[in-house]
């Protein structure tokens, strides 16, 4: 599968954009501030359907206009796929795939797979759990997609029980356990599917990564990567999730906010016995963080038969020589999207096909393939 083309309108600061991609790599080169990563953010947005920098998706619109539109096409299955996506100031999102409007935001899911990789992923390993969460969830949401009803429900709920918690912590005393019982449920019934999917999903990614870490190090580290779920309880059991909720009920209503679930969970990145997340030198955390990014490339080719698009936002730069070749090697069959402020040769030469895309200020200025330099 590879991305052909892009259309966009009032997104960000492209007022109409128009253009074609190589199916191997393609590099945004532009100073800062010309649309360099608006390109990058509009390709994954037809794949997840939100941004990777912004929750507020009028934000994407362009200043002084009404909505933005973007529509990708795709080269699947030997036929070409549109997926068509519009959001107006009112903050509503339309989506089209081939023509047809779809329902749930979670049908995108399945058409173009993307990887996106961006300075801050390297911090993945030190940084928040949230961040370790996020990781989780945004690769789940691609190879499941039930699993994105799971969590927006087991969110809902979440937040009706703490609003719940927030009333017994006031004191209100039309305030009772049988309307917290509800949320209790539902909490359990969509928090033991988050963490059965995460469980599995951890086991497969711990796999994958282990030996690309390996590999990176030259056999010199293992890495080991774990579930720490919050609720100590194996597989989709939501008796037995319940039941340790229910255990802290009395502390969350003095505390007025649900202590315990999903929402709390993390992985631990260990290297022999040490725990890299507060342990780990720069170096191993950027190289586990590495061998992370690449094992969600690998899942998505194992779980889907598809090899994802992986969009590198300023990353080569951040890597250090060997870590570069690393990842250039892995790229072999990928189609990928680069953004950088300079061409650094070495790397570029190693990249193999390439269409050069020159930005400035919202428009594609120039165009041309490796070959034609
Ligand atoms: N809604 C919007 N409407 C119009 N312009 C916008 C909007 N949102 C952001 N911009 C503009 O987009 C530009 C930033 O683009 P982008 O983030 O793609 O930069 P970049 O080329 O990747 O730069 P860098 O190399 O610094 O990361 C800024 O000039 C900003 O003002």
């Amino acid at each position: 599968m590879y991305i052909k083309q892009i259309e966009l309108k009032d997104f960000r600061n492209y007022k109409e954009l128009k253009t074609e991609f190589h199916p191997n790599v393609n590099i945004f080169i532009g100073q800062n501030a010309q649309g360099k990563t608006n390109l990058l953010e509009s390709i994954f947005l037809t794949s997840m359907g939100r941004s990777f920098r912004t929750n507020k998706d009028k934000d994407m619109i362009r200043f002084g206009k009404e909505f933005f539109r973007i529509r990708l096409v795709a080269f699947k299955d030997d036929n070409d796929l549109v997926v068509e996506l519009a959001v107006n100031r009112d903050g509503k999102k339309g989506i089209k795939i081939d023509g047809v409007k779809a329902k749930k935001l979670s049908q995108l899911f399945e058409n173009v797979y993307i990887v996106a990789f961006s300075p801050e992923d390297l911090r993945i390993v030190k940084d928040e759990p949230e961040k370790r969460r996020k990781f989780m969830d945004r690769e789940l949401c691609q190879i499941k997609p039930s699993y994105y009803n799971s969590l927006s429900q087991y969110r809902k709920a979440l937040m009706q029980r703490n609003a719940c918690l927030k009333e017994f912590y006031m004191g209100n005393p039309n305030m009772t356990d049988d309307i917290l019982d509800i949320w209790d449920n539902k909490m359990a019934e969509y928090g033991s599917r988050i963490l059965s999917c995460r469980e599995e999903f951890v086991r497969k990614i711990n796999k994958i990564s282990g030996r690309i870490h390996r590999e990176i190090t030259n056999g010199k580290e293992q890495l080991e990567v774990s579930y720490e779920p919050n609720i100590k309880v194996s597989g989709n059991q939501p008796a037995l999730f319940y039941e340790e909720l229910k255990k802290n009920r009395e502390k969350d209503k003095r505390r007025g906010t649900s202590g315990s679930g999903p929402h709390k969970d993390d992985l631990r990145l260990q290297i022999g016995h040490i725990d890299i997340r507060s342990f780990g030198s720069q170096g191993q955390q950027r190289t586990a963080a590495l061998s992370l990014k690449l094992s969600e490339i690998e899942l998505i080719k194992e779980e889907t038969g598809e090899s994802p698009v992986l969009l590198l936002d300023d990353v080569l730069s951040e890597l250090d020589q060997e870590r570069q070749n690393y990842l250039i090697r892995s790229l072999e069959k990928t189609q990928v999207f680069l953004t950088t402020t300079e061409l650094s040769g070495e790397a570029e030469q190693r990249l193999g096909n390439i269409k050069y895309f020159q930005i400035k200020d919202g428009m594609i200025v120039s165009e041309k393939e490796k070959s034609m330099l």
